[in-house]
């Protein structure tokens, strides 16, 4: 294992990264760093949640220098909670010297953006969209640009963002350093990235399957009008600290946060078609554990970090593996464990196999839990919950009470009533859950056959609000973000689609560096 202080890399950066936790270099950063750092362009894959953004970010950093108050480096991310959060983080690393990184993006008031242009941020991270607006309004200077980073590189290609890549990359100095960053890397994803690329290096981490072991990963084999009763059991039963509830659709997950919090769950639910501020507010309560449910559409699959999060449920199976290894990876990050579960409808078992066949990895079966479980899971917490009291031992302003009530009565009873006090009884509220039909069944296509360089949004017109829900690309009029792509019109229509074969080559065996505690 590296340390950081094995790279070529100055004091003040090797400062923020200690005050950051961090105390070795995680596989994708020992190989992608050094690369990077001699000016090469690198396209870099690794599982979810390795440390792919310190592995652009310190490079992207090294190299800004601090008295220049040109733009230097250009991050583009496919969301805008990716963008913000990518922005802190290379904060965070360049604090110390006096680096600084803003995010753009759509959604946002503009004048602000352009105000905070003015100051001279030496990193710009941005949506596309929103990004090409500031080019068109000029009020972002490219001249000094001499790194580009397209995180979730594959995303962006992939969705029809290629045009406006390309658009911004023209505009950008051609003597510059470009890097790639995915846990996915389809093959005709990677020929695509060379044309915008100049002899780039592919570093991926080795590894037999690509997401991290320490995802536990299981299905369940449920009819769609079961998913909602299910799903409300597996909470009860295991109880997760923080969890990520995918569905298909918008309308899915108004209706899934709804229904959740209708039995007594504190859920609420973030897709393109809600206001930033109400995007910003939910997520920033998720982080701080005001509820413990978000529910999303894929707008929330893509690189957000956010510590805390034990599990993810898909409740409608993703459509492609991509989207899943992606999902997925909102748990088990840093060396954390998770548990993922998919349900899976009788009629899409063959989407299961070819997410198997792509993770190469088996997804076990398990069977769906009982009303029994579900309570015997209430209890259990209640039980934790009671033993957590005693264990802070704070309990003396209760004891002479205490013992007056078991003069009265015995303590069996007594303790059972204080169980059955905390215990949260499994709540049957009647819910309202539109049906979704289940998922086409496509012809199965050879592995990294991909079938279409990138999917441009022709064959896909016949839906207009969908190219809103792209990125930020229609950030003029933005107010949709991408990752809804699978909205409902959109959704039979995005079946027939080829999608990018997907590779081999992926993430580390998770031998993942322990951050220190602070
Ligand atoms: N060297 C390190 N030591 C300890 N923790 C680290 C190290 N590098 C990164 N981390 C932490 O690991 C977590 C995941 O990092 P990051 O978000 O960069 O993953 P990623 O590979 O980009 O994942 P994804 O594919 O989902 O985008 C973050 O919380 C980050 O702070
Ligand atoms: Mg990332």
């Amino acid at each position: 294992m590296k340390t950081f202080a094995e790279f070529e890399i100055s004091k003040e950066i090797l400062k923020a990264i200690t005050d950051m936790g961090f105390e070795e270099a995680t596989p994708i950063q020992q190989q992608t760093i050094p690369t990077a750092l001699e000016g090469k362009d690198v396209i870099g894959q690794a599982q979810t949640g390795t440390g792919k953004t310190a592995a652009f970010g310190i490079p992207l950093v090294e190299k800004a220098d601090s008295n220049n108050p040109q733009i230097q480096g250009l991050v583009l991310t496919p969301t805008r909670e990716l963008a913000m959060q990518v922005a802190e983080e290379l904060n965070k690393i360049g604090n110390i010297k006096g680096i600084r990184a803003l995010p753009i993006y759509g959604g946002q008031d503009i004048n602000r953006q352009m105000k905070a242009l003015k100051k001279n941020p030496q990193i710009i991270v941005a949506t596309p969209g929103r990004f090409m607006d500031h080019m068109r309004r000029k009020t972002v200077q490219l001249k000094g640009i001499n790194l580009v980073v397209l995180d979730e590189a594959d995303e962006m290609l992939n969705m029809g963002f290629v045009e406006d890549i390309e658009t911004i990359l023209k505009e950008v100095p051609t003597e510059r350093q470009t890097l790639l960053f995915s846990a996915t890397m389809p093959k005709p994803i990677q020929a695509l990235a060379h044309k915008f690329m100049s002899e780039p290096e592919f570093i991926a981490v080795k590894s037999s399957e690509i997401t991290v072991p320490n995802i536990v990963q299981e299905y369940i084999e449920v009819p769609e009008k079961q998913k909602f009763d299910v799903l409300c059991r597996l909470l009860d039963i295991q109880g997760p600290e923080l969890a990520i509830v995918f569905g298909r659709t918008k309308r899915r997950v108004d209706e899934l946060s709804e229904a959740l919090s209708k039995r007594g769950y504190g859920a609420e639910g973030i897709h393109g078609d809600l206001t930033q501020s109400k995007r910003d507010s939910v997520l920033r309560k998720f982080k701080e554990g005001t509820i413990e449910v978000l529910v999303a559409t894929d707008v929330a699959a893509r690189g957000l970090d956010i510590s805390g999060v034990t599990h993810v449920y898909n409740f409608d199976i993703p459509q492609d593996p991509e989207s899943y290894v992606h999902r997925v990876g909102r748990t088990g990050r840093a060396g954390n464990t998770g548990l993922a579960t998919t349900f899976v409808s009788p009629r899409e078992i063959s989407f299961l196999k070819t997410i198997e066949r792509v993770a190469k990895r088996k997804i076990d079966k398990k069977p769906i839990p009982s009303f029994a479980e579900a309570i015997e899971g209430q209890q259990r917490l209640a039980v934790e919950k009671l033993l957590q009291i005693v264990r802070e031992n704070s309990l003396k302003a209760y004891k002479a009470i205490a013992e007056q009530l078991l003069e009265e009565t015995d303590s069996v009873t007594l303790v059972s009533a204080a169980l059955k006090m905390m215990t949260k009884e499994p709540n049957t509220a009647a819910v309202m859950i539109t049906e979704e039909a289940p998922l086409r069944t496509k012809k199965p296509r050879p592995e990294g056959s991909g079938g279409g360089r990138h999917r441009s949004n022709k064959g896909r017109s016949d839906n207009k609000s969908d190219r809103n829900d792209r990125n930020d690309r229609n950030d003029r009029g933005d107010r949709n973000d991408r990752g809804d792509r699978n909205d409902r019109g959109d959704r039979n229509d995005r079946n027939k689609k080829p999608r990018g074969g997907s590779n081999e080559n992926f993430g580390n065996k998770g031998n993942f560096p322990k951050k220190k505690k602070k």
